[in-house]
């Protein structure tokens, strides 16, 4: 039997940094938002071992996919010595900021739990999400959350409903690392008001949400990359009513209230950036076929 799973892509609306714990993880306060970009990935179970397929050449085929992490964690918690076959069809861009791996974990742990009739309830799949990752709870959850802690302590919120989101990734790397362990958070001197921005979301206000949206994260990675600021300012050229990097980028979104405005964005920027995509805001989380 094979078992065919979809999961999504996330941006974030806001995100600022508090402090750093001791194990150098740094304690967030970030507005995750489900988008409707997503992989495809499939499960089947075979005689023994895991075994990664995927034709993207970015996405590794070893023990460093974290699909195949998320898999062998539940082989090994459970006993299981069957194996499991997992092909991933790429659609969302890959070290993109979009939390793409953190998604195609999700989709194992969720598929394995059927699959196997493992029985664990949602909250229990999105606790062993996070040995994994920080963005992987979320991932399960999906449509829109407050996510606190280092991004696993999750308050689900009124998100943005059905609104065209433009995602373009220069095709540069970014390491999400890298990103944080770059970050003074001594010196920042803009941060989110997440207050503010919870309350724009609760009455529907994409228009003051859009002009408020700050992520901290950005002057890192911005500051080394200057497409960065280029996508952003021709996004606004191209009347999104805001734009800004998702996660530690290099992705920038912008959000857009009118198709046709999205679409004539679209199609400029993805002369000059090929991973140009138009999308819309989603409610659900991962989806079993
Ligand atoms: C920045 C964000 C925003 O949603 O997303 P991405 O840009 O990765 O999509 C997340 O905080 C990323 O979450 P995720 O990508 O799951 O992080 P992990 O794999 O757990 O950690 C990768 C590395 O990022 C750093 N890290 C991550 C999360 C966090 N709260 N503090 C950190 O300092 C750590 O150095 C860690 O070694
Ligand atoms: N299933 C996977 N899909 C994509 N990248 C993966 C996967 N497993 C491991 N990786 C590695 O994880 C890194 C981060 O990828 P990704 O999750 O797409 O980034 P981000 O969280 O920034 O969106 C990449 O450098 C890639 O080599």
């Amino acid at each position: 039997m094979v078992l065919k799973l979809k999961c999504r892509a996330k941006i974030n609306l806001a995100i600022d940094v508090l402090g750093k714990r001791e194990d150098n993880y740094h304690l967030v306060e970030m507005i995750m938002q489900t988008i409707d970009l997503y992989d495809c990935v499939s499960i089947e179970e075979i005689n023994s071992g895991i075994v990664i397929e995927s034709e993207n050449p970015d996405v590794p085929l070893d023990s460093k996919n974290i699909a195949y992490k998320a898999a062998k964690l539940i082989k090994d918690k459970f006993n299981i010595d069957k194996g499991i076959k997992i092909k991933i069809e790429k659609n969302i861009p890959v070290a993109a900021g979009l939390a793409g791996g953190s998604a195609n974990a999700g989709a194992v742990l969720v598929g394995l739990n059927e699959l196997w009739d493992l029985k664990l309830g949602k909250y229990e799949i999105m606790d062993m999400g996070l040995n994994l990752g920080a963005d992987v709870p979320f991932c399960i959850m999906g449509g829109a959350a407050l996510a606190c802690g280092i991004g696993e302590k999750l308050t689900r919120i009124n998100g943005l409903d059905n609104v065209y989101i433009l995602i373009c990734k220069p095709d540069i790397f970014v390491s999400t690392a890298w990103v944080y362990n770059n970050l003074d958070i001594s010196k920042l001197n803009k941060r989110p008001n997440i207050k503010f921005l919870l309350n724009c979301l609760d009455k529907k206000d994409i228009y003051n949400l859009s002009n408020n949206m700050v992520n901290v994260l950005e002057s890192v990675t911005e500051s080394n990359y200057p497409q960065i600021k280029d996508i952003k300012k021709k996004m606004i050229e191209y009347k999104a009513l805001g734009s800004m990097m998702s996660g530690s980028g290099p992705t920038v979104f912008g959000i857009f209230d009118d198709f046709d405005c999205a679409k004539h964005a679209k199609e400029n920027l993805e002369k000059l950036y090929k991973q140009t995509y138009l999308v819309k805001t989603y409610k659900g989380g991962i989806e079993v076929e």
